[in-house]
């Protein structure tokens, strides 16, 4: 039996992660990273209720201080995205800059452990032919997280466990009753941890940036609107736009030069392709040749048939490249969210979706507008 670091949120997930590996006769170390600046019920509830299912299993808790690390990682690079016009994704990024990434060196500097779990929903295993760790989406399709842990490297999939990647959700909240645990009536958490914490994503970016009201135009130029700041708007949305028109209005692009949200019906928002950047192939090897995948472009999409293209890398910082070319145009392709693609339950890897240049998603938008959907 092996020394384990268990990541805790505090939620009924890694806790029960926990006891399991506990209860498998495993030497188990409780570790919580403290995430976020100023206060907030999640992260202080969550290191407390860490604290005491440490005490319940009889096994150590450390907490370290992450808020720098999560701050320049996750908070800025969600402040700058959104002020540049695209959506970005925290939580691929936040697996791999601030939990695995650190966990796995404290783990092994601090604590002379070689092996780390969380409660992710997902699972790993070792392929003998091609001696690569392999991730795979969770038996629970519904509670599978594959597709926020598509940037891990081979190092963290080797020492990683993921207690939870053969149950289902009912099993883990019946295990937690079985086992004791204070956790087991504890409510699911809705939404990323941000927006839990701060209320909503509008509320934090409130915090970091100002008004900056500009037109809301149609993809001809014209003016529909007002908008409150193109920070506050997404590629494809359609709530919250304030305009009334005789169809359906949704976001085409964001134009920060000009300080436009750009608007069209639901036809413009269908794309035939994107391109990815910052691409890690997470099980296999970079292919050289156009694969055929199935992609998810979205955490609660279905993933669709695609071919994807390898590129070569427009800049050193933009890393591997990629283009999916859709079976079917996907509505609202987002930039800055992950395109994540599969072969079958395996994750092959994934990356970020590449803005368009403002003039090419009109173009796009009014090409789809006169095609029919
Ligand atoms: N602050 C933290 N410190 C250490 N590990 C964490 C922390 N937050 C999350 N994790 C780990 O990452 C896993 C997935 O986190 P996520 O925020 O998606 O929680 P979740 O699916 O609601 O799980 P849980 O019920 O454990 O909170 C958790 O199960 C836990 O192992």
């Amino acid at each position: 039996m092996s020394k384990i670091v268990v990541g805790l949120s505090g939620g009924v997930d890694s806790s029960v992660a926990a006891a399991t590996l506990h209860h498998q006769g495993h030497e188990v170390i409780g570790l919580t990273l403290w995430l976020m600046k100023g206060k907030g019920q999640c992260c202080s509830e969550g290191m407390v209720d860490a604290a005491q299912l440490c005490e319940e299993l009889g096994v150590p808790h450390h907490i370290v201080d992450s808020r720098d690390t999560f701050q320049a990682n996750i908070v800025d690079y969600l402040v700058e995205g959104y002020q540049a016009g695209v959506t970005p994704l925290p939580c691929s990024q936040c697996n791999r800059t601030v939990k695995f990434g650190p966990m796995l060196d404290y783990a092994r500097r601090e604590l002379g452990a070689e092996a780390i779990a969380t409660g992710h929903y997902a699972r790993v295993r070792f392929n003998e032919t091609t001696q690569r760790y392999e991730l795979l989406r969770a038996v629970d399709r519904n509670k599978d997280q594959s597709y926020f842990l598509y940037d891990l490297t081979q190092e963290m999939l080797g020492s990683l466990h993921f207690p939870l990647g053969e149950q289902t959700k009912a099993e883990t909240r019946q295990m937690a009753e079985q086992f004791g645990l204070h956790t087991a009536a504890k409510p699911e958490s809705q939404d990323l941890c941000l927006i839990e914490h701060h209320g909503s994503m509008g509320q934090f970016l409130e915090k970091y940036l100002a008004p900056k009201p500009g037109d809301i135009v149609d993809t001809q130029g014209r003016i529909l609107g007002r908008h409150t700041g193109v920070h506050n708007y997404t590629i494809g949305q359609r709530k919250g736009l304030g305009v009334a028109a005789a169809y359906p209005l949704y976001v085409v692009a964001l134009d920060v030069g000009r300080n436009q949200v750009i608007v069209g019906d639901r036809a413009s928002v269908h794309y035939p392709d994107c391109t990815v950047h910052r691409v890690n192939w997470v099980s296999a090897a970079p292919p050289t040749e156009p694969l055929s995948v199935t992609v998810q472009i979205r955490y609660r999409s279905t993933a669709v048939p695609a071919t994807l293209v390898p590129l070569s890398a427009a800049s050193e910082t933009e890393g591997a490249r990629v283009q999916l070319v859709f079976a079917e145009p996907q509505f609202g392709v987002t930039p800055g969210q992950a395109a994540v693609w599969y072969d079958g339950d395996r994750v092959l890897g994934g990356g970020i979706i590449e803005p368009l240049p403002v003039q090419a998603r009109v173009d796009a938008a009014l090409a789809q507008a006169s095609a029919p959907t």
